[in-house]
């Protein structure tokens, strides 16, 4: 197994962990937040218990593991979010559970920065990841589509899209407003405000493979395995509305002076 298809693997496997908590419970009464808490736990071991199976040399840096730091002499590493969209996952909403939920598994490199990626979008039957093979989707048309938190509102992402007449599609999860970027259902992924390494880079390592653009919104390039495990801001777009994209974030911040 390759690593591309390792991080494939590593989010399917999660996924189906994920999806079986929620079977045991189906139409029966349950606490949100102990469902949330025994995800978190249940894909956080089926992933470092592949992890340590399947590259016991490399380090490993997950929403659900204390960070030790070693990550950082390290030439390989895997970081990863177990669950991504928490909320979304211990939703259920007139007797259906919500499907906005992701798993990322991403492998960085030294010297090569994210080299392999998959985000399992395991409620949906979907995975996206870098051992596919891209498709291609056509250039955006206006008005432009826009994917938004449904938890964390932003003052400021509402201001972008204010600048660019935008439709928002508000969506749970980093993971899955990424891969909406990359399946068409939407043309640009903006987010402000707070974020961890583990919840772009998966997502930022398929949709490049995928030919979309992504930066942090002050148009720098977006580092992982940095010290700062924060990474609170970013965008991800079709390549053609890059520059539209950027301009309007850039007058959003000028005319803010900062973030909300
Ligand atoms: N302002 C913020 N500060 C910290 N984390 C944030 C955030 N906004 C979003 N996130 C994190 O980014 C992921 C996607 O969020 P959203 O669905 O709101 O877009 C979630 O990860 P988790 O579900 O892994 O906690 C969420 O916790
Ligand atoms: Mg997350």
């Amino acid at each position: 197994m390759n690593d591309h298809e390792l991080a494939s693997d590593l989010a399917l496997q999660a996924g189906g962990a994920l999806l079986e908590l929620r079977d045991r419970i189906g139409d029966g009464a349950y606490d949100p937040a102990r469902l949330r808490a025994q995800a978190d736990r249940a894909a956080q071991s089926v992933l470092a218990a592949a992890l340590a199976r399947h590259a016991p040399g490399d380090a490993v840096l997950s929403e659900e593991a204390a960070d030790d730091r070693s990550r950082l002499s390290r030439d390989r590493v895997w970081i990863i979010d177990p669950l991504d969209g928490t909320r979304e996952y211990s939703t259920r909403t007139d007797g259906a559970w919500r499907d906005d939920w992701a798993v990322h598994v991403a492998l960085w490199t030294r010297g090569g920065g994210l080299t392999a990626g998959a985000v399992a979008e395991p409620a949906r039957e979907r995975l996206f990841s870098t051992a596919c093979d891209p498709v291609a989707r056509l250039a955006p048309k206006t008005p432009l589509r826009i994917a938004v938190s449904r938890s964390h509102p932003s003052d400021f992402v509402r201001a972008v899209l204010g600048e660019l007449d935008a439709i928002p599609v508000a969506m749970g999860s980093a993971g899955v407003k990424a891969m909406a970027v990359v399946d068409g259902t939407v043309d640009a992924y903006v987010h402000a405000g707070g974020q961890y390494q583990w919840d772009s880079a998966a997502p930022v390592a398929v949709a490049r493979h995928c030919g979309m653009f992504t930066s942090r919104i002050d148009g720098a390039p977006i580092e992982y395995n940095r010290e700062d495990l924060s990474v609170p801001d970013l965008i991800v777009c079709h390549p053609d509305i890059q520059e539209s994209v950027q301009a309007a974030v850039a007058r959003t911040l000028n005319g803010k002076g900062k973030l909300p």
